[in-house]
């Protein structure tokens, strides 16, 4: 069972300590929403979390080995969906999901076949020829989507994909998704604002502030915390 761990992460902006010492684990299977105020740094978290920025100091673990960002056999094991989908703009959403299966190593007879039954999900499958600069943000945001359906990486970490700009049948589609994954043994993080998200989907919420680990638990523990008057917890809650 893949799993990803965070081991004392500092992470520094300028003069200031965005994570400061965080000690972190989870593994497939595991649905965790990262919750905190703006700038408290769950970008950030996810963002070291994926290589895609390095800590000051501190060490990410995958399935137990050290990642460092040059470490592409281990990258392949995840998909990091920012606020701005990576994708080639120039490129259709098949260009763009025939580039990253070359990157990601994938070679199934099927991809396609995939991808159009995705996008099919997400109502997307008219726009498959069109360059993907030519699409609506979330139109953009369900492409990405249909390409980390397809490929399937064993570690989804989303920022606010619940915020991305998607319809009712995209946001329908990507909890199926997510719960498919899940019981595939795929291990989801994402970062969230909405606490109607956390409840009644999430397994486990961390919450971060100021670059620390406020609570890092079951929803029902946060639930707990927050009506027994912790101001920051109740302030998320509400
Ligand atoms: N590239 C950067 N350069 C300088 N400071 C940065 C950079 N990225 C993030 N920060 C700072 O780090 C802090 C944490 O930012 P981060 O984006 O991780 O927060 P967040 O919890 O994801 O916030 P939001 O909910 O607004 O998305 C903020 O104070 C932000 O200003």
């Amino acid at each position: 069972m893949v799993s990803l761990e965070l081991r004392n992460v500092w992470k520094r902006f300028g003069k200031q300590d965005v994570l400061s010492g965080v000690n972190w684990q989870a593994s497939g299977g595991e649905l965790v929403a990262l919750m905190g105020v703006n700038g408290a740094g769950k970008t950030t978290m996810l963002r070291v979390m994926s290589g895609m920025v390095g800590a000051e100091s501190g060490e990410v673990f995958i399935n137990g080995k050290h990642f460092t960002r040059d470490d592409v056999e281990l990258r392949r094991q995840f998909f990091l969906l920012g606020d701005e989908p990576a994708l080639i703009p120039q490129g259709s959403a098949i260009m763009n999901l025939a580039t990253m299966a070359k990157l990601w190593q994938i070679d199934r007879p099927n991809l396609e076949e995939v991808a159009a039954e995705w996008m099919d999900r997400f109502g997307v499958l008219s726009l498959r020829e069109k360059p993907v600069s030519e699409l609506s943000r979330g139109q953009r945001y369900k492409v990405a989507l249909v390409i980390l359906a397809t490929l399937r990486p064993p570690i989804w970490l989303m920022d606010e994909p619940f915020a991305s700009g998607m319809d009712a049948q995209g946001l329908r589609t990507l909890r199926q998704l997510i719960r498919e994954g899940l019981e595939e043994g795929v291990l989801v993080v994402f970062s969230t604002q909405l606490i109607e998200m956390v409840r009644g989907f999430a397994g486990r919420v961390t919450v971060v502030s100021g670059g620390v680990i406020l609570h890092n638990g079951t929803v029902p523990e946060l639930e707990e915390k927050a009506r027994a008057g912790d101001p920051y917890l109740a302030m998320l809650m509400d």
